[in-house]
């Protein structure tokens, strides 16, 4: 089966720093594959570059096998089915967590009147069932604010997964969450994988160990190696250069 993600010698150049240098990576469909390395090995840069929100400088990224990513803007990325969760929060506080997902799915329909048109029953079931799925359904009618630091990263997941996306970016989704929050975060990825590939950058190896598929390890803008997180850990280029100092 071919990939669903290829980026191909990607390079990226901020004005003679040269943050990516020839990255080659596979992502297969189904995968939860996490990106970790030192700070500063690019993995935020390669994330932008995939989304479309830095260029590449050379190289090439592949959806789908054939569809090329490179020159085309983050929306048109989005429409294409690859999203991303940002850490900084981009939920509205002062609504609900059912609101906030018909504010995104309306978004996606792209439709300006569709805004002031009523919800018709199959959308209202579809926010409801997503509101299962992100753990949120209790709350469904509080607003997001009195949300907890996981639940309201998990809304902000939930806006992403309203996509219906093939390929989910995560940038350290676990962060600042407590440990049972991080469980439930880990098992709802699980829970996405089953439809979507999701790309990770994250740093917390319990994490990594527990719920990755593929362990992708970069260092100094390349990709070192790759492989099961087992396979990894005994690497000793990657105790060298990371494990062996954090983790
Ligand atoms: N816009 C930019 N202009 C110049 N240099 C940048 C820019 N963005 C990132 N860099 C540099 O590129 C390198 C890679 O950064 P990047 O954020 O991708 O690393 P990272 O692996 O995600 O690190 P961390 O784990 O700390 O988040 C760093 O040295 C960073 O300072």
């Amino acid at each position: 089966m071919q990939p669903i993600l290829s980026c191909r010698n990607v390079m990226v150049d901020f004005s003679g720093f040269k943050a990516l240098q020839g990255v080659d990576l596979q992502v297969e469909s189904g995968e939860i594959l996490f990106l970790i390395g030192p700070n500063g090995a690019g993995k935020t840069t390669l994330l932008d570059v995939i989304c479309g929100k830095t260029r590449s400088t050379d190289g090439e990224v592949i959806f789908e096998g054939n569809i090329s990513l490179t020159k085309l803007p983050e929306q048109k990325i989005v429409h294409k089915g690859i999203v991303r969760k940002f850490q900084a929060p981009s939920i509205f506080l002062q609504l609900t967590p059912f609101e906030n997902l018909e504010i995104a799915m309306k978004q996606k329909k792209k439709l300006f009147s569709i805004i002031f048109a009523k919800m018709s029953v199959s959308q209202k079931a579809k926010i409801d069932e997503l509101l299962n799925k992100i753990g949120l359904y209790e709350v469904r009618d509080e607003l997001a604010q009195s949300l907890s630091h996981g639940q309201k990263q998990w809304l902000e997941i939930g806006m992403q997964l309203i996509q219906e996306p093939k390929l989910l970016l995560l940038d350290e989704p676990i962060a600042g969450m407590s440990g049972e929050e991080r469980n439930k975060t880990g098992e709802l990825i699980e829970e996405i994988a089953k439809k979507c590939s999701v790309l990770i950058v994250e740093h917390d190896m319990d994490f990594v160990r527990k719920f990755s598929t593929k362990v992708v390890v970069m260092h100094e803008g390349k990709v070192l190696c790759e492989g099961a997180m087992q396979d990894i850990q005994e690497n000793e280029e990657v105790k060298n250069v990371y494990l062996g100092r954090s983790g």
